[in-house]
């Protein structure tokens, strides 16, 4: 790709948007971000293809970001598009070196990418979109919100767990990945809790500007969190990312009698802890959970003035970091462990759990990017 791969990668869009300038309205007005992945795939495109096993998983990851760019608008037609600007584009980027053995390998390689994403396109058995309206919405703390949603078609389908490529009216053409914290239900009813993130165009919007009404357009899930009910389990949340644990504990619930789960739910003020009326019900009434409540501080600030007291719950209450004070309270060895929050929460729980002798392949976690 040359020494500058976002050149690169600048080039083959233009080159595509110049054989059909149409093309240019599927996708975002900024486009910095799809440039970085889009030479991430080739690069790991060629670097897999190169090795001697491993091209099932290739195969695999291009048939999802084949099923994932149908979102964009993207039809079987622009992979020719893709396929005929990439080779122009490595032809120029190699100059000399264009030998008759280069264009042959570039070329099968590229032809493979564009061929699996194209046919997994075609043969996905789910809708490519599909849309939720906006039923309620009440804010939890000055920068984090609960959102209801209720599907205007078929009923969706996720696992508990996973989580959805979504796109809010207000900023067209852009997609977030949100974790339902609730199983998918007959209904079609969706709930969201959301924090504005410092600098998060999209979920700043959620907090302060989303209204009833508003329709939401959801795509592919992913995720592959899940809790195998014959094992006991280690869950560690940090603030909204309790969304997909929340939604497997429900999902739980249904099972007769699963192992047992402790649930540690932290965040920085006890103000903060807004699913603790929720979580203790759900352990009331199912013996097989335990909960307990962390915070970095013991009191709220003086900006969490309304905030319910959570030691009215009942529950066991400690102080300090989420996942510190979680791998600390135990030996947690034999379990299953799923984290989800903050992202350097999850990778800080993850070395404290590995450093307590919890086996790596234990730990479930979304990816951290
Ligand atoms: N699937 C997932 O993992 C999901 C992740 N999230 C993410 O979770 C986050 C939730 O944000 P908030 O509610 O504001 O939580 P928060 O920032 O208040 O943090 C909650 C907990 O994480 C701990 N924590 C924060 N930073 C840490 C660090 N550097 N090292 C160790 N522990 C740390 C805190 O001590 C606290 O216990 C958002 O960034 C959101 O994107 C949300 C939904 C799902």
């Amino acid at each position: 790709m040359g020494a500058d791969p976002d050149r690169f990668a600048a080039n083959v869009f233009a080159r595509m948007f110049a054989m059909k300038p149409t093309l240019r309205e599927l996708f975002p007005a900024e486009l910095s971000g799809l440039r970085r992945s889009f030479v991430d795939v080739v690069d790991h495109v060629l670097t897999s293809i190169a090795a001697p096993d491993g091209h099932s998983e290739l195969i695999e990851f291009l048939a999802q970001l084949g099923r994932d760019h149908r979102k964009y608008g993207v039809v079987s037609e622009h992979y020719w598009l893709m396929y005929d600007a990439l080779m122009s584009e490595f032809q120029q980027a190699f100059g000399s070196g264009w030998t008759d053995d280069v264009e042959e390998t570039v070329g099968q390689a590229m032809l493979l990418t564009t061929g699996v994403m194209r046919g997994a396109a075609e043969s996905a058995a789910e809708p490519a979109h599909w849309e939720a309206r906006v039923v309620q919405k009440f804010s939890i703390t000055r920068d984090r919100a609960v959102i209801r949603l209720i599907a205007t078609g078929p009923t969706p389908v996720y696992a508990a767990g996973q989580y959805l490529e979504t796109q809010i009216p207000q900023w067209p053409r852009t997609w977030r990945n949100l974790s339902p914290a609730i199983p998918s239900n007959e209904n079609g009813e969706l709930e969201f809790h959301v924090r504005a993130i410092p600098g998060g165009r999209v979920s700043r919007t959620i907090v302060s500007d989303t209204q009833v009404g508003d329709v939401w357009t959801f795509a592919q899930r992913h995720g592959t969190m899940h809790l195998d009910p014959a094992k006991p389990a280690l869950l560690i949340a940090g603030g909204t990312g309790l969304a997909p644990l929340r939604s497997l504990l429900i999902d739980f619930a249904q099972y007769a009698q699963p192992a047992p789960v402790h649930l540690f739910y932290g965040a920085q003020y006890p103000g903060e802890l807004y699913e603790l009326g929720v979580l203790s019900q759900l352990a009331r009434t199912n013996p097989w959970l335990t909960v307990t409540a962390v915070t970095e501080h013991p009191d709220d600030p003086w900006w969490l003035p309304d905030a319910t007291d959570p030691r009215q719950w009942g529950l066991e209450m400690k102080y300090g970091r989420v996942g510190e004070v979680a791998v600390a309270y135990g030996d947690w060895s034999d379990r299953q462990v799923l984290i989800a929050g903050p992202a350097p929460m999850i990778f800080h729980t993850a070395l404290h759990l590995r450093a307590a002798g919890v086996d790596p392949e234990a730990i479930q976690h979304d990816p951290l990017n």
